[in-house]
């Protein structure tokens, strides 16, 4: 590698600053030299400490009225290769000529006319840095150790043939910085508040274009999305697959507008369930927006998993999003059923809007927590499981809470006492006054009460709400209440009773699908909008 005696000093001027990226939409009204120089002067008189600017001619100009370094580029759309930002050995000799003090170049590991390492070094050659525009961490290493000067996440999102996200790489950022050069963050830093987050996660400089200089741009987001807001609501399909029973539901914001329910056949697999929700949903296709389901078990990537096969056997990774997307078209969505609840009862049960844990206590134990606004599913969707949470029982091994104060494990205790009653009669007799009945509750309550506090102290909810069929029986959160007595205060949950029953589940995924879709078409270009990377 040739040694750079600038090449401290103009990393050092970047450092922790704004970098514009002044390259018009081609073809519309800014696209001249004049236009270029304004936008770049503009940005220099705001305090940016960089520009980026693409095309001898526009680089020559800006070279010519602004002070601050120059990052040139030349973008040529080749019919040999996909790579566009700086592909030939010429580009770079006009570029370095016209003044740019750092060069950018497409570093991204597909079919080039000239390899990294060569443009690297004309580009040291001629006293400029290179700056490699790449979309992987591998390609970042590989541009590195051939002596770039400078890592741009720049082609993150725009080497597939799918439309790029709607947000920043911040993670490729974070790896890239870890190779020990300058990695300025660029490419779909929209907000302000994306670029802090960039420099939060190690960037040297942030690098923005459409934001600052593509009007074009900048006019369709706020299109799209008054117009998703302007336009009128139309419902979305829930489905709630449950171990005995699939609901399928319209539902238009915090309405269910139809439900219609159908026996689960465990026996019959996975693509029969979702047929039968088919079935049961065919005369309302053309009148919803999009599908939405709620699911017992976990949902990671969009692939689904059994938690207790004994409650459904799903087979392992089971593709439910995209069987969902080809049964009843996009978008789809799938979450575990609980957690799903819990944003039901935060948006519009019993939460409203308040930090949540939700417990739904039923034949099992499920969960979800909202924190912060948000909807934990956490890195591979168990968030919330509380069901699944190890308890110590003296003897015993392999307990979990499930397996202890839920409707099973109530039933399987009056079954070892000699009584043949599942959860409903045993609080049918204990509030007949039968004192087996009330030990019995009072050991499920007793463990519940043990594993309360500590979530409290975990995530230290506003409230708990607790649904399901053994937490809303008559006399049970009394006893919760009671046994929670003896915590701290700063550990005694806020019990409320959930509002929504069986529809939470519904309602919630309803609503996070809606949400995804706002959030999705308020800022991805709609057909006919300027390319992102114009
Ligand atoms: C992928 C590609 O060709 N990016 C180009 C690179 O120079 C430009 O079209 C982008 O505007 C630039 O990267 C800044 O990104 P954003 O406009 O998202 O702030």
């Amino acid at each position: 590698m040739t040694f750079q005696p600038a090449a401290t000093a103009l990393t050092e001027a970047l450092k922790g600053g704004l970098v514009v990226s002044c390259q018009p939409v081609p073809g519309g009204p800014f696209d001249d030299s004049g236009s270029v120089v304004r936008f770049a002067l503009a940005a220099q008189d705001a305090g940016a400490r960089g520009l980026r600017i693409e095309g001898v001619a526009n680089v020559a100009a800006v070279a010519a009225a602004c002070s601050i370094p120059i990052i040139g580029l030349v973008k040529r759309d080749l019919a040999e290769t996909p790579v566009r930002i700086t592909p030939w050995i010429e580009d770079v000799v006009a570029l370095a000529e016209s003044g740019a003090a750092i060069i950018a170049f497409d570093a991204t590991d597909r079919p080039r006319p000239v390899a990294v390492g060569t443009l690297i070094e004309k580009i040291h050659s001629l006293g400029c840095l290179a700056m490699a525009d790449i979309a992987t961490i591998a390609e970042a290493r590989n541009a590195s150790a051939l002596g770039a000067d400078l890592i741009g996440t720049t082609m993150s999102g725009y080497t597939d043939v799918a439309p790029p996200p709607r947000t920043p790489d911040i993670r490729l950022v974070w790896e890239a910085c870890g190779l020990g050069k300058p990695v300025l963050a660029e490419g779909r830093y929209n907000e302000p508040r994306l670029a802090a987050a960039a420099i939060r996660a190690g960037a040297a400089a942030v690098v923005v274009g459409s934001a600052i200089t593509r009007p074009e741009h900048i006019t369709r987001w706020f299109i799209d999305a008054i117009a998703v807001e302007a336009a009128p609501a139309r419902p979305v399909l829930a489905i709630d697959i449950g171990g005995s029973k699939t609901a399928v539901a319209l539902v238009l914001k915090d309405r269910i507008l139809e439900r219609r329910q159908v026996p689960t056949l465990p026996a019959d697999g996975a693509e029969a369930w979702l047929q039968a929700a088919a079935d049961v949903a065919r005369d309302w296709r053309g009148q919803y927006d999009g599908v939405a389901a709620a699911v017992t078990g976990l949902i990671r990537n969009g692939l689904w998993t059994a938690v207790n096969p004994a409650t459904l056997p799903v087979p392992a990774d089971f593709p439910l999003v995209s069987c969902l997307a080809e049964q009843f078209g996009d978008p789809a969505l799938a979450l575990n059923d609980a957690q799903a609840a819990a944003w039901g009862e935060y948006r519009f049960g019993a939460g409203r809007g308040r930090d949540l844990l939700f417990l739904t206590v039923s034949s099992g134990i499920g969960g979800g927590a909202v924190v912060g606004g948000q909807l934990l599913s956490g890195s591979g969707g168990l968030a919330g499981h509380v069901g699944q949470i190890p308890v110590p029982v003296p003897g015993k091994r392999h307990h979990r809470l499930e397996d202890l104060a839920s409707g099973f494990a109530i039933s399987a205790a009056a079954r070892a006492e000699g009584h043949d009653a599942d959860a409903k009669t045993v609080f049918a007799a204990m509030a007949a006054g039968e004192s087996w009945a009330e030990g019995i509750v009072g050991e499920a309550v007793d463990h519940l009460a043990l594993t309360l506090p500590g979530l409290q102290a975990l995530l230290d909810p506003q409230i708990m709400v607790i649904g399901g069929g053994v937490g809303l029986a008559a006399g049970f959160l009394p006893r919760l209440e009671a046994a929670l007595s003896r915590f701290p205060s700063a550990l005694k949950p806020s019990l409320a009773p959930a509002l929504l029953g069986a529809d939470a589940g519904l309602l919630g995924a309803a609503d996070l699908l809606r949400r995804r879709m706002s959030l999705e078409t308020d800022t991805t270009p709609a057909a006919g909008a300027p390319a992102p990377n114009a």
